[in-house]
């Protein structure tokens, strides 16, 4: 079953209506639907239906992500980030989008790098120690979960070889498990609702992002072809699987931009406050898993009729500027380095205790 397929933009501002996919349906149907969603908007939303993953395992790790931010900061500094990406980002200790804003975001977040064989590559603070099982039942799920959106978006890109994308995806590479908590402002705080921001305007830089969102927190906002920020809600209108379970909100990267000459949209994101909220809201909780491929893969463009045929439009942007077409293919690797390397020079010398996102 797939639902509301169409999908449409309401340029006023108000909220966003992404097409719904069921990927139990796998074939040449859903390929296309998923292609235009990723044409169109460069977001979509996954059924939880036949994606594997259960509303209690999605709980426990909720519940694992509380448990996790509410040690003392003093605990979670020993997994401080570093240049590995891996480890706790500290509360507005990362700038998403420093052009524009004033203050770091409005939120702590820990990273957690692939896991080779079920074990993490870094050491991980007890409390998820403990749980290893489940993270890396969790990490797994995602992994195969971006494998099937990948077949099907080669499906619909019509790709000469089907499992180009997933067959790419080996290790090592940059893939991420990142729990993220955004806390309620306290009165106290010199938060200003009109300029700060919980999570600064950017784009993603691996090929996929899955996002776990909880009912009743929402907070995204995606920017749409006109320049207007419209809020993306974490259940759709008409969404009838689950009420306590929201469907998976899954973007485009900028790899698969390039993968695609800026066919597939890499669209730029943001979280913000709830606009009704008298001060900061609620606190929000998400988890968000990106999908890289392995670090040697050249980002050159996917054999596909379809993405010869595609002419970018005047001005436009592929992936996050540039593009693999147009210069010399740049390797997922190098595209990571330098999108992290930007952040540490923005830090300048406080790089190693800066934050910095995948
Ligand atoms: O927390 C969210 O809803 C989105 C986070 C996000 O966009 C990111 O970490 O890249
Ligand atoms: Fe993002």
């Amino acid at each position: 079953m797939t639902q509301s397929v169409m999908g449409s933009i309401n340029n006023g501002g108000g909220a966003i209506q992404l097409p719904v996919i069921d990927v139990s349906n796998f074939g040449a149907e859903v390929g296309k639907q998923m292609l235009d969603a990723a044409t169109n908007f460069g977001f979509l939303y996954i059924s939880t239906t036949g994606t594997g993953f259960t509303e209690e395992l999605v709980n426990r790790h909720f519940q694992l992500s509380q448990k996790l931010f509410a040690l003392p900061d003093a605990e979670k500094e020993a997994y401080r980030i570093d240049h590995s990406n891996q480890g706790w980002v500290g509360m507005q200790a990362e700038i998403l989008d420093p052009k524009s804003q004033r203050t770091g975001d409005f939120k702590q977040g820990f990273n957690m790098g692939e896991f080779r064989d079920g074990k993490p590559q870094k050491p991980l603070p007890s409390v998820l120690e403990e749980r290893l099982e489940d993270l890396a039942k969790f990490e797994a799920k995602c992994q195969q979960l971006c494998g099937r959106i990948l077949d099907l978006l080669a499906l619909g890109l019509e790709v000469e070889e089907p499992g180009f994308f997933s067959s790419r995806h080996t290790q090592p590479s940059g893939c991420t498990v990142r729990l993220l908590h955004y806390p309620a402002i306290p009165d106290e705080s010199d938060y200003q609702p009109e300029v700060d921001i919980r999570a600064g305007a950017h784009s993603d830089y691996g090929s996929i992002t899955l996002l776990f969102q909880r009912p009743c927190q929402p907070g995204l906002e995606i920017r749409t072809s006109d320049n207007t920020w419209a809020p993306v809600p974490v259940i759709p209108d008409g969404y009838t699987v689950s009420t306590t379970f929201p469907p998976i909100l899954v973007n485009i990267g900028d790899l698969l931009s390039y993968w695609t000459n800026g066919m597939l949209k890499s669209t730029v994101h943001r979280v913000v406050f709830p606009r009704d909220a008298k001060r900061g809201g609620e606190d929000r909780y998400s988890i968000v898993y990106f999908c890289h491929p392995g670090d040697d893969t050249q980002l050159v463009p996917v054999p596909s009729r379809l993405v010869a045929e595609h002419t970018l439009d005047e001005g436009a942007q592929v992936g996050h500027g540039g593009g693999a077409t147009s210069e010399r293919a740049i390797t997922a690797q190098e595209h990571l380095l330098n999108r992290l390397q930007a952040t540490y020079e923005f830090r300048g010398s406080s790089a190693s205790g800066g934050g910095v996102k995948v």
